[in-house]
């Protein structure tokens, strides 16, 4: 019988695919990393055919993972990195450039200006968003700008934008679909949220000609069909969403006022606010979480650029640990931090405070700080931006009484129980971790008729372990000021 789904998940640093079977169980994987270029300060990029090449070879070694034939693939989910731009030739399928990957900053000063112009607020109505270099428009218009001839290609119809979801949709059909889906078009700074268009003014202030741009479908919807040369049989791709979205809804956070935050490279934290498109008061972002049958869940989201990556700094650039999974060790066997505050700002800050130009600092440091104190801060500083995020929603209106934890970061015990003590609220880790591939392959099913309802899939979430906070209010509160005090060091602007 054919009832497995392969869920493809195309992350910041790795390539994986999934095979899940109908009761949301894992089948089997594939998982492929790649490299990140960083050409200049601040930019990052990645080479669209790794991009691919991985992504092919992960579903390959997840379907023979499975010990399954291509034939028993019922349907197949996409999901996503989102904001990461690429630019190719419809002919060739070549791309002009290297993907401009989500925490690129070099469009800063794009952003000031328009900012300056006073566009960020009419910007903000119709997408939610903010002007922040995070998002793809400006790198898009960069691309345009800065690679020979690229604007005439674009405007006259030879070349086709998009995220990395529609460029794989792109190979994966051998060219034959040039479509994305609601949630990954609202983080391009050029969709309407509320129209669920492409909006015309805003492809105006971006210059972005409209001939470069997908069909944007709901999420679960006929996206087309895979080459059948790729993998032996020719599989239909039924759902597209980007990874944050798709982690809502792995974690079946369908109900208003439920939330889950993901901890992979970065933090991203999405609170389900149903068919209101809420306007933040703290500069958090209005996304759509999903849509189905043309209509809108929206989303409150609060997005964190290094999480995971400060990690893998700690191991591969400062050469402090072996691997990531060491931090846990090393951050209890010291009591404290020693008053030590590591603030990962690489690429700016992001949610609160969009600060594209400050950049990371370690203080407090004393003859006494050895490399425990450091990896302890900074698994702390990813509680406290989380905390950051989560007091932001209180300003907003949300009163959050648990948040349902996943990502590549959840399997350190230190890590979450640290997090329900910072935020004062608990912190539910589900048997499923990889939420980001679960949700796209959810949808997938929904749309092949192998679930019936959303309430059907929230039925098979389970719980792994439940952290409660454990540490005394005034302890919390103080070190969160410290924080708070640590930010205002790096910070570039209020
Ligand atoms: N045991 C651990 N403790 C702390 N961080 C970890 C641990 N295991 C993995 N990580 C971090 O989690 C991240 C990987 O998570 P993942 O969800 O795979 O990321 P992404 O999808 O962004 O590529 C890496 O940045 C790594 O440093
Ligand atoms: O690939 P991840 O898991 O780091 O997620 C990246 C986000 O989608 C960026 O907005």
């Amino acid at each position: 019988m054919s009832d497995f789904i392969l869920a493809i998940d195309q992350g910041t640093t790795s390539s994986r695919a999934i095979v899940f079977n109908a009761a949301g169980q894992h089948c089997g994987v594939g998982q492929q990393e790649f490299a990140q270029h960083y050409p200049k300060d601040a930019w990052v990029e990645h080479d669209p055919e790794e991009i691919w090449q991985t992504t092919l070879a992960s579903c390959r070694a997840a379907i023979a993972a499975a010990e399954i034939s291509a034939e028993q693939i019922a349907t197949v989910g996409i999901t996503n990195q989102r904001e990461t731009t690429l630019l190719w030739d419809r002919e060739t399928g070549e791309p002009v450039y290297p993907a401009i990957v989500w925490q690129d900053r070099r469009t800063a000063e794009q952003c000031v200006r328009l900012k300056s112009q006073g566009l960020e607020e009419f910007v903000r109505q119709r997408t939610g968003l903010l002007l922040d270099p995070y998002f793809s428009a400006t790198k898009l218009a960069w691309i345009l700008d800065n690679v020979d001839g690229a604007r005439e290609r674009a405007e006259a119809g030879k070349l086709a934008f998009g995220t990395v979801d529609c460029f794989l949709l792109w190979r994966l059909t051998g060219g034959k679909s040039h479509a994305t889906d609601a949630t990954n078009a609202s983080r391009t700074l050029l969709f309407n949220i509320h129209r669920q268009q492409w909006d015309a003014e805003l492809l105006r202030i971006f210059d972005i000609p409209a001939a470069i741009l997908p069909e944007v479908k709901d999420n679960c919807a006929e996206f087309g069909r895979t080459d059948p040369d790729l993998f032996g049989a020719s599989l239909p791709i039924q759902s597209m969403i980007g990874d944050q979205q798709a982690a809502t809804v792995g974690q079946a956070c369908f109900v208003p006022g439920m939330v889950k935050s993901t901890y992979g490279t970065g933090c991203f934290v999405v609170l389900n606010t149903g068919d209101k498109a809420l306007v933040s008061s703290q500069r958090l972002l209005t996304t759509i979480a999903y849509q189905l049958d043309g209509k809108p869940c929206y989303a409150l989201e609060g997005s964190i650029f290094v999480a995971g990556a400060a990690v893998q700094w700690l191991r591969d650039g400062l050469k402090l640990i072996g691997s990531a999974a060491e931090t846990q060790g090393l951050a209890e066997s010291v009591e404290t931090a020693g008053g030590v505050y590591m603030i990962p700002a690489f690429t700016g800050l992001g949610a609160p405070y969009w600060d594209p130009d400050a950049r990371g600092a370690i203080l407090g440091l004393t003859r006494d700080t050895g490399i425990a104190h450091i990896a302890r801060a900074t698994l702390e500083s990813v509680c406290y931006q989380t905390r950051d995020l989560l007091e932001a929603m209180r300003g907003d209106g949300a009163n959050i009484a648990s948040l349902r934890v996943d990502g590549g970061m959840v399997v350190n015990d230190w890590l979450v129980q640290r997090l329900a003590d910072t935020l004062g609220v608990s912190c539910e880790r589900p048997q499923v971790t990889e939420t980001t591939a679960l949700g796209a392959a959810y949808l997938a099913g929904l749309q092949a008729g192998l679930f019936d309802s959303l309430e059907s899939i929230a039925a098979l979430w389970q719980r792994q372990a439940m952290f409660e906070p454990q540490m005394p209010a005034v302890q919390r509160e103080q070190r969160y000021h410290g924080w708070k005090k640590a930010v205002s060091r790096v910070r570039t602007s209020e």
